[in-house]
């Protein structure tokens, strides 16, 4: 196993100091000759990033994306563990299949890549699908969830929320009346109206978070909120936590950044569920995740096939790449404030999915050698052609982004050097 001395590194933005690594955590000690120095002066050390919201493709559409791929591009984000979306095909609702995703997440082994298991059967919405047998299958499920489509009925609804709870478990919803936003195409408000084009209204995600959150309160049972998109779901979030409901929230990196200005163009590369919001929506935002109102930052990595996404927007697929470029947008957004992005993309993403090993204090000596290397100075231009992701469907083409991950550790080994990945 390779020693690490990673000299003059600013840890979460302190006084340079020299890091060692060794036996696959931090280590108190020098390593010795052996030890590959690495000199890390004006960079900073982060806590492994964990993404509780991350779309793989594999199985069934491996032409979008494979564990592989999306792994690499998890390191080269600055990624030591993602969870996998249960939307593949089949879809990850019995052990078997959440088995294999942990399998291949293993075998390429470039991030921890812990499966998300289905709660109900195929995503119909209808059936709970053994919630029991994923949580206590190799993969140890603690998250499940429907994603893609919404648990809209509230009586399933509340027995999964009322199933999970024995074993701690928590249901992630993704938070859309589907009778509200029949045949929506983006955000419904002015620019919609202006475009001509079937809008999803703010109240369509409002409505269920309010629903889901006195279900949970009701049960007594974890919910977490994947990528909250309105200034109305804040308002809702803030009210339970101060009610002391069991609610966790996660927000994109392209909610925070994103308007439904941009769907004026007609490019489906903008085109995302839930839709890009308005202005207001996106500081009540920023806003939240500065207040813990939202607990994290969550990419929603979802890769789609050219044929899927250059199409005209209507057949387009919604979804977008995230894993390379989450952290230089949050960056960008809030500066460098690196205690609140360790704790929004690391320490509390890592507590929500059960991911121990992750999100670990990097001043402590035996800490878990999860940890990625931030150049904050380096900007460099998104060139689409250059992700390690197999899709392209990137928002930021052409952007040019602060802060580059110059290597990423996992337990201890390197999966990313100079930039690039290592395997
Ligand atoms: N976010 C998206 O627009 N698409 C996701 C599904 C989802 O997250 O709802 C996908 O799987 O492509
Ligand atoms: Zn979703
Ligand atoms: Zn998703």
């Amino acid at each position: 196993m390779m020693a690490y001395l990673l000299k003059g590194v600013s840890i979460l933005g302190a006084a340079p100091t020299d890091l060692h690594i060794s036996d696959g955590v931090i280590s108190a000690e020098p390593a010795g000759q052996d030890a590959e120095v690495i000199d890390a002066s004006g960079l900073v050390a982060l806590p492994g990033l964990v993404d509780v919201h991350t779309h793989l493709r594999e199985p069934g559409r491996e032409d979008a994306e494979t564990v592989e791929t999306g792994s690499r591009a998890a390191a080269l984000g600055g990624y030591t563990a993602v969870c996998a979306m249960a939307n593949t095909s089949p879809v990850a609702d019995t052990a078997g299949v959440v088995e294999q995703v942990w399998r291949l997440g293993r075998e390429a082994g470039l991030v921890d890549v812990q499966p998300i298991g289905a709660v109900t059967v195929g995503l119909a919405g209808k059936q709970m699908a053994e919630l029991g047998a994923m949580a206590s299958s190799a993969a140890g499920v603690r998250i499940f969830s429907d994603d893609g489509f919404c648990v809209a009925d509230p009586k399933l609804m509340r027995r999964a929320l009322e199933y999970v709870k024995a074993f701690d478990g928590v249901i992630a919803q993704h938070a859309e009346e589907p009778r509200l936003t029949e045949g929506a195409q983006m955000h419904e408000g002015e620019v919609s109206t202006r475009l001509g084009l079937t809008g999803w209204p703010a109240v369509a995600e409002e409505a269920i978070i309010a629903r889901d959150v006195l279900l949970a309160e009701h049960v007594g049972s974890r919910l977490h909120v994947c990528h909250v998109s309105t200034a109305g779901s804040v308002e809702v979030l803030r009210q339970a936590k101060a009610r002391g409901v069991r609610v966790t929230a996660e927000v994109t990196p392209h909610h925070l950044l994103l308007t439904d200005e941009l769907a004026s163009g007609y490019d489906p590369v903008f085109k995302v569920n839930p839709p890009l919001r308005t202005r207001k929506d996106v500081e009540a935002l920023r806003q939240a995740l500065l207040d813990g109102v939202i607990d994290v930052v969550a990419t929603d990595h979802a890769p789609h096939a050219v044929q899927d996404k250059e199409c005209e927007w209507s057949y387009a697929r919604p979804g977008m790449l995230g894993l390379e470029t989450a952290l230089p947008i949050v960056l960008s957004v809030f500066g460098p404030k690196w205690e609140l992005i360790a704790d929004r993309m690391s320490i509390a993403p890592a507590r929500i999915a059960g991911l121990d090993s992750h999100g670990g204090d990097l001043t402590r000596a035996g800490t878990p050698a999860n940890l990625t290397l931030v150049d904050p100075a380096a900007r460099w231009v998104v060139d689409p052609a250059e992700l390690a992701s197999r899709s392209r469907n990137t928002p930021y083409a052409g952007h040019t982004l602060p802060g580059r991950i110059v290597a990423t550790f996992l337990r201890g080994e390197a999966t990313v050097l100079d930039g690039k990945a290592v395997k």
